[in-house]
């Protein structure tokens, strides 16, 4: 944080700690650093009623310090607490050493970040916890950065991942952390602290992927596209068709995504049905796999939603397109001159309104699965409210995008001469992951089956051996 941006919250912060009163005995913490993150978090353990003493190899020199702080050498400050947040990076450790004696059985708080996963061969938790063994280590605050604590940023950064193998050390800290306003999470002994310090450097680690499989997609449907309504006709009819690459070929990528991610975010949970089923118990683990697959649903939910707005904003612009309104005036005027009339069917009519209206329905459930998936919503509605919308809603939302396809596709779908070059049209492609799904899932919801499914789910085995092989760490296929 720059020295500016510093100074202008120091000056906001004169007005005094906000929830203290005067006869509740402040709770001192100590902070090993005066750097950009010790002071931050010193300064929003001000706000919020400690009494704060740093610790820094030159006390005298620590201008930038927050009012009603004290300042001293390490030593010193040590001994004011038995908290102490070391707000140093882990290559500067090695002088906690000479400390011993006097941080023996404190509550030593690392906070600490490496610059990438995996850095060192040991957590810098746990190489605090070698240095000066005397301690509690606690592992806290290194998913919040020195900015956020200070302008109370996005909701992500509020969460501090806590761990330790002090289980009293640890409620300290987690306690701390409440009064910051900070949401502590609980993830069990020192040895997860490796998890936590990658945490932060890792991006977006559940997207990883579903982007890709998106990309993949992507490209195949529009390569394929390509093939068939841009080269086909120029290499078959000397025709130009590439005005098609803007719009005609993304409004075809779009919607084909959608659906087919749509349908992947139902697959897995088919699978791990019929996994159940299969093993008779729900007391073993899935395949990695199938796990990661499981767990990111979300992200190819929400990328899925994203491609469908895409395609409705890609339809709306239908009708203003010149090369439309070029077939449509193109197709009048040559009925007028061959005067040859095209009688209304209504059958077209209803084909047509029909799939538009599934369409339409089917993205309000789509944009409904999306806003449920937004944390302030979930948050709101308990867990089988939860499912119900997701689960339900969401295989209903997968049948009518599917029906809108296939009612879009009518009588041209299985039509030989819709092959070029015996391919068949993007979308029959597009429809056989959504239709598989449905049709096991259809399968799978037949009260003979669901029953067992139920039972299974409830907790009942077909030969309990297998838990018990689970349970004595027999691994999984
Ligand atoms: C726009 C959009 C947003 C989404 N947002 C989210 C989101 O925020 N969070 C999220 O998780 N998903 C989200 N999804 C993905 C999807 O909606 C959910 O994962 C949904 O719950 C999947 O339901 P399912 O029936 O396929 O599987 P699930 O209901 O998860 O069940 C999968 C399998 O797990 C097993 N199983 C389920 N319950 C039990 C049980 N009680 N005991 C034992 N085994 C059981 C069964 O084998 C079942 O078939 C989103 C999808 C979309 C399209
Ligand atoms: N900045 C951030 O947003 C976040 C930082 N962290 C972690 O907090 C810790 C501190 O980060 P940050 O405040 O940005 O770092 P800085 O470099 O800004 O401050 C580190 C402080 O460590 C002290 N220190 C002690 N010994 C040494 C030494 N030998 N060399 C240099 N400094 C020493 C210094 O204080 P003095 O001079 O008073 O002794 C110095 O100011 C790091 O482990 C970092 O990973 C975690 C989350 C977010
Ligand atoms: C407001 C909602 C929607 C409207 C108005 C709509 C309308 C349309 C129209 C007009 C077409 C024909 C496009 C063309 O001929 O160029 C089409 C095709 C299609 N739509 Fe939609 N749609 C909607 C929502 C959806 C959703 C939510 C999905 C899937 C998740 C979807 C999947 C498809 C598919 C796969 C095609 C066939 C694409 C092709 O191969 O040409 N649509 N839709
Ligand atoms: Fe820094």
């Amino acid at each position: 944080m720059n020295t500016e941006a510093w100074q202008a919250t120091k000056i906001s912060t004169d007005a005094f700690p906000l929830t203290i009163h005067s006869s509740e005995k402040q709770e001192t913490v100590c902070i090993f650093g005066t750097g950009d993150f010790g002071r931050s978090l010193g300064l929003k353990m001000l706000q919020c009623g400690y009494s704060v003493v740093f610790g820094s190899r030159t006390p005298q020199r620590s201008s930038l310090l927050p009012n009603g702080a004290e300042v001293m050498s390490y030593s010193d400050a040590a001994q004011k607490s038995d908290i102490i947040i070391i707000a140093i990076h882990r290559e500067h450790y090695d002088f906690l050493t000479e400390l011993t004696d006097v941080l023996n059985g404190k509550i030593l708080v690392d906070v600490s970040n490496n610059l990438k996963i995996n850095q060192y061969p040991e957590s810098n938790a746990e190489y605090l916890a070698q240095l000066v063994p005397g301690t509690h280590v606690v592992k806290a605050f290194n998913t919040v950065s020195a900015w956020a604590l200070q302008s109370g940023a996005l909701d992500a950064s509020r969460q501090v991942f806590i761990c330790g193998n002090d289980s009293k050390a640890k409620q300290r800290v987690m306690d701390v952390v409440r009064s910051l306003g900070l949401t502590p999470l609980d993830k069990g002994s020192l040895v997860a602290a490796n998890e936590i310090e990658n945490y932060p450097l890792q991006l977006f680690p559940m997207w990883k992927f579903p982007f890709y499989l998106s990309a993949v997609l992507c490209v195949f449907f529009f390569l394929y596209c390509v093939i068939r309504e841009v080269i086909y006709p120029y290499v078959y009819e000397k025709r130009d068709r590439t005005f098609r690459l803007p719009i005609s070929i993304p409004n075809r990528v779009f919607p084909i995504a959608a659906l087919t991610l749509l349908a992947l975010v139902y697959l897995p949970g088919v699978i791990a049905a019929i996994l159940q089923l299969y093993r008779g118990t729900k007391y073993r683990r899935f395949p990695d796999w199938l796990d990661h697959w499981m767990l990111c649903r979300k992200q190819l939910g929400l990328i899925a939603l994203g491609f469908a707005f895409l395609h409705v904003l890609y339809t709306l612009v239908i009708p203003i397109r010149y090369y439309v309104r070029w077939t449509w005036n193109n197709r009048t005027a040559t009925q007028a001159i061959t005067k040859k009339e095209n009688p209304f069917s209504t059958t077209t009519s209803w084909l047509s309104d029909s799939y538009i209206a599934l369409g339409m329905l089917g993205f309000f459930l789509f944009v409904l699965l999306g806003i449920t998936s937004l944390p302030s919503v979930s948050n709101m509605v308990n867990w089988r409210e939860f499912r119900f919308v997701q689960s339900k809603l969401g295989y209903l939302t997968l049948i009518l995008c599917t029906a809108h396809t296939l009612v879009y596709g009518g009588k041209r779908f299985l039509n030989p001469s819709n092959l070029v070059w015996y391919l068949p049209s993007a979308y029959v492609i597009a429809l056989i992951i959504p239709c598989t799904v449905l049709v096991i899932k259809f399968i799978l919801i037949l009260p003979c089956i669901d029953k067992t499914l139920m039972r299974i789910r409830q907790g009942w085995e077909r030969n309990p051996k297998y838990s018990e092989s689970a349970l004595n760490g027999k691994t999984d296929i």
